[in-house]
C-alpha cells in the first residue's frame, strides 16, 4: 500500500505550530526520498550482496526437498521409514473412520513400496480453489492440504497437518497414485513432487480405495539406501494391533529379504492391544494376569485402549516398557496420554491400598508402578497435537484428561474384583518403592562420604597422614594464631583449623541456624562427620580433637562454646575421650640463659620459688597464641613430647551435665571463665597425655 493512500496517518491536517508533539508525522516522506537518492550507501563489511533479492520464497514442495529434516526428522534410515508411516497412517485413518477394512502393504523387487486401502479414495473432482487441478493433485503437491482439518471427513485421525503424503511425494523419485471411486479407476504419476501429466481417467470400476506406490529418492537419502523389510514388517504388524476393525496383508519380494522376515503375512487382531501384549510377553512369568480393555467416551469422539502387566524379572532388555499411540500413530517419546496412564494407575493403586488398610501404599509413586510394567496404550482423540510432523510426542492436554478419566473405573473394578491379583500387584509395587527409598538412602550416604573426602574446608591445613590413628586436629582461635600453629605443627600428624571470631552459641541456636553456620559446618567437614543423628564416630578423621585458644576471657568463652557444641551435636566425641584442650603457657620467666614457661599464676609462683629462687628474673605475659614464636608454641603447647593437654570429660549424671552446660553457657561471663580455669585447666590436667 503506498503511503499516500493511508488516510489515517498521512492526510492529517497541518499540525498547529504550538503542538510540536505531532511533528514526527510529517517528515515521513523524507527518508523515503533518501533511500531513492543515488548516493552509494557504504555497506558494512560482510553484508555485501545481502539484499531483498537474497530473501527467497520456496514454492510448492521445494521446501521439503531443501529441508527434509523439518518434515521427516532427517534423511537417515529412520526418516526413510517414516515415509512408509505417513502413507500407512493415511490408509489407517480411512480404516478407523470405518471406511476401509483391508490394507495391503507390498515391497516389490524394484524397491517400490505400495500401500493400498479399500476406503473412499482420495477425491478426484476439480478443486474449487485450484482451478484446473483435481483434489488429488492438490493433496499430492500442496503442503497443508487435506481433509482432516475440520473433523467432518474424519473424526479422529492420525493425519492432521495436511503434509504427510505431499512430503512423501516430494521425496520420491517416482510416485503413482491410483484411486478407485465414482465408478472409475483414476491414475496420476509424479516425480520428485512434480506431476508427470494430468489425472488420467481409466476404465470403469466398481472398486473403492487408494493405492500409493513410491520409491524414495536416492538424491535425498543417498544411493543404495533401501527399505528394510524387517522394519516395515514390524511397523505393519504393530499398526494392525491398534485397530481391531482392520486386516493388513503383508507381501515382500523374496529377493529383498535378508533375514527371517516372512514373504507374506496377514494381520488381524480382534483383541487389539491385549493380543499384542500376549505376543510380547510370551512365556514370561507375570505378577498378575494382563489388565486390558477399551473404553469409548460417551457422546463424543474419544477412546482409550490399553493392556498392561507386570514382570518381576523385566521384559527382555528392559525392566519395563510403555508403548503409546495416538490415533494409531506411534509416539515413542510418550506425552500426555502416557502421563494420564501413569497417574490413573498410581492413583487407583493407592486408593486400593487405603481401602485395604495397607499403610505402606502411601509411599508408592508413578515411577514405582510403571518401572516393571509392560504397557501398551492407545488413545483416539479429536485434533491431537504432536511435536513436529514425525509426531513422536503427544502434547494435547486432552490426552491426559481422557486417559485418566476413562481408565479410573475399569482399574478400580479390576482391583476389587480379584483381591488376589490386586494384593499381588500392590505388594510388588510396594517392594519396588521400598527398594527405591533404600537405594536413595544408600546413595545419599555414599554421596555424603564422597563429599567428605573431596570437600575439606579451604582454611583447613590438613595433616598428611590419611589414617585417623595418631593424628590431631587443632581448632585455633583466629587467623594469626592459626598462622603460628601452622608453622609450629608436625605436618604429618597435626592439622590446623582456624576459626574466625566467635562461633554461634549452640545452647540457644535453632537446628537450622546451626546448620547454616559456616564456622560450624566447616568444623564438621574438617572432622569428616555429620553432626546430629547421622553422626558416626567411625567417620572422625582425627584421633584427637584439640581446642587451642588464648588463655584469656575471650579464649575461655570460645572454648566453652566449642565444648558445648561437641556435647550437644556430637557427644560421642566427648564421651569417647577424643576432645582435649591445649594448655598454652601464660608466662615466660627468664634469668640469663635459663627460661621456663608457667601455665598460670600458681605455676609461676612455684617456679619463682624453686628454679628461679634468688635470681633476677624477667617475666613476660603472653597476650595470645599469635604472639608466641612458632618455636615457643611448639615447645610449650603442641609438641606431643613436651606439652600438656587436658581431656574434656563429662560428669556422670544427666543433671550434672545440664548444670555444666548451664554454667558454661550462662549469661554471665565471669563464672564461665572461672569454671574453665578451675576445671579444665587444673582439675582435669591430671588426665595429661
Ligand atoms: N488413503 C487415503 N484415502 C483417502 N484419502 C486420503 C488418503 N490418503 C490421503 N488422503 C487425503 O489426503 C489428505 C492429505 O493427506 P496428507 O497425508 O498429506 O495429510 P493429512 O493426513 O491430512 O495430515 P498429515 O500431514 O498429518 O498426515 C488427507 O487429509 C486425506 O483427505
Ligand atoms: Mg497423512
Ligand atoms: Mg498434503
Amino acid at each position: 500500500m503506498p503511503p499516500t493512500s493511508s488516510p489515517s496517518l498521512f492526510d492529517l491536517p497541518e499540525p498547529e505550530p504550538e503542538k510540536p508533539a505531532v511533528e514526527p508525522v510529517r517528515p515521513v516522506a523524507a527518508p523515503v526520498a533518501a533511500i531513492k537518492a543515488s548516493e552509494p550507501v557504504a555497506a558494512p563489511a560482510g553484508t555485501t550482496g545481502y539484499s531483498a533479492s537474497s530473501i527467497e520464497v520456496l514454492e510448492g514442495l521445494e521446501p521439503v526437498r531443501k529441508r527434509p529434516g523439518m518434515y521427516i526428522g532427517g534423511t537417515d534410515e529412520r526418516a526413510l521409514h517414516h515415509l512408509f508411516a505417513e502413507v500407512l497412517d493415511n490408509a489407517m485413518d480411512e480404516a478407523v473412520a470405518r471406511h476401509a477394512k483391508l490394507i495391503k502393504v507390498e515391497l516389490d523387487a524394484e524397491g517400490f513400496l505400495s500401500v493400498q486401502d479399500d476406503g473412499r479414495g482420495i477425491p478426484v473432482d476439480p478443486h474449487p480453489k485450484h482451478p484446473g487441478k483435481s483434489a488429488l493433485e492438490v493433496v499430492m503437491t500442496v503442503l497443508h492440504s487435506g481433509g482432516k482439518f475440520s473433523g467432518k471427513a474424519y473424526e479422529t485421525s492420525g493425519g492432521l497437518h495436511g503434509v504427510g503424503v505431499s512430503v512423501v511425494n516430494a521425496l520420491s523419485d517416482q510416485l503413482e497414485v491410483t484411486v478407485w471411486r465414482d465408478g472409475f479407476e483414476w491414475h496420476q504419476s509424479f516425480s520428485r513432487g512434480l506431476p508427470q501429466g494430468g489425472l488420467e481417467k481409466r476404465q470403469p470400476s466398481k472398486k473403492r480405495g487408494t493405492l500409493i506406490r513410491f520409491r524414495p529418492d536416492a538424491e535425498i537419502f543417498g544411493t543404495g539406501v533401501a527399505f528394510k523389510p524387517a522394519r516395515l514388517f514390524r511397523m505393519t504388524r504393530s499398526k494392525a494391533y491398534l485397530f481391531r476393525g482392520v486386516e493388513i496383508r503383508w507381501t515382500c519380494a523374496s529377493e529383498r529379504i535378508v533375514d527371517a522376515t516372512p514373504e507374506t503375512a496377514v494381520f488381524h487382531f480382534p483383541n487389539g492391544l491385549a493380543d499384542a501384549l500376549v505376543e510380547r510377553i510370551g512365556e514370561l512369568e507375570t505378577v498378575t494376569p494382563t489388565f486390558s480393555g477399551r473404553v469409548e467416551r460417551k457422546g463424543e469422539a474419544g477412546a482409550v485402549e490399553w493392556a498392561v502387566t507386570w514382570s518381576p524379572i523385566g521384559f527382555g532388555e528392559a525392566d519395563g516398557f510403555v508403548q503409546s499411540y495416538c490415533n494409531t500413530v506411534a509416539t515413542p517419546d510418550g506425552g500426555t496420554h502416557e502421563a494420564g496412564f501413569r497417574a490413573a494407575l498410581v492413583k487407583g493403586l493407592k486408593a486400593y491400598g487405603e481401602l485395604s488398610n495397607e499403610k505402606r501404599a502411601a509411599i508408592i509413586t508413578a515411577e514405582d508402578v510403571i518401572a516393571n510394567a509392560g504397557a501398551l496404550i492407545s488413545v483416539f482423540i479429536r485434533n491431537p497435537e504432536f511435536q513436529g510432523q514425525t509426531k513422536d510426542r503427544l502434547s494435547s492436554p486432552e490426552g491426559q484428561r481422557l486417559v485418566e478419566a476413562l481408565l479410573r473405573d475399569p482399574f478400580d473394578h479390576w482391583l476389587t474384583e480379584s483381591p488376589k491379583q490386586a494384593n499381588a500387584l500392590l505388594g510388588f509395587v510396594i517392594d519396588r518403592a521400598e527398594d527405591r527409598l533404600k537405594r536413595r538412602k544408600d546413595k545419599e550416604v555414599q554421596r555424603a562420604a564422597a563429599t567428605r573426602k573431596l570437600r575439606l574446608p579451604g582454611k583447613l591445613a590438613d595433616c598428611t597422614r590419611q589414617a585417623a590413628e595418631g593424628t590431631e586436629l587443632f581448632i585455633v582461635e583466629g587467623d594469626s594464631a592459626g598462622g603460628s600453629a601452622k608453622q609450629a605443627r608436625d605436618r604429618a600428624t597435626q592439622a590446623i583449623l582456624p576459626l574466625r571470631g566467635k562461633i554461634l552459641n549452640v545452647a540457644s541456636a535453632t537446628a537450622d541456624k546451626l546448620r547454616a553456620n559456616i564456622e560450624l559446618s566447616d568444623l564438621a567437614l574438617a572432622l569428616g562427620v555429620q553432626p546430629g543423628n547421622r553422626f558416626n564416630l567411625g567417620d572422625l578423621r582425627y584421633e584427637r580433637v584439640i581446642i587451642m585458644t588464648d588463655a584469656d576471657v575471650d579464649g575461655a568463652h570460645i572454648a566453652a562454646l566449642l565444648i558445648t557444641y561437641f556435647y550437644r551435636v556430637m557427644p560421642e566425641v566427648v564421651r569417647e575421650g577424643r576432645l582435649f584442650m591445649a594448655l598454652p603457657p601464660l608466662y615466660r620467666i627468664q634469668a640469663g640463659s635459663l627460661s621456663e614457661y608457667a601455665r598460670d599464676d600458681a605455676h609461676r609462683d612455684e617456679l619463682l620459688a624453686t628454679t628461679f629462687k634468688g635470681r633476677k628474673v624477667e617475666i613476660g605475659r603472653f597476650k595470645g597464641l599469635g604472639e608466641m614464636m612458632a618455636s615457643q608454641l611448639k615447645e610449650t603447647t603442641m609438641d606431643p613430647k613436651k606439652r600438656t593437654l587436658a581431656r574434656v570429660t563429662l560428669p556422670e549424671s544427666e543433671d550434672e551435665i545440664a548444670d555444666l552446660v548451664e554454667r558454661l553457657m550462662g549469661k554471665k561471663a565471669e563464672p564461665r571463665f572461672d569454671f574453665i580455669q578451675q576445671n579444665a585447666r587444673f582439675a582435669q590436667a591430671d588426665l595429661d597425655l
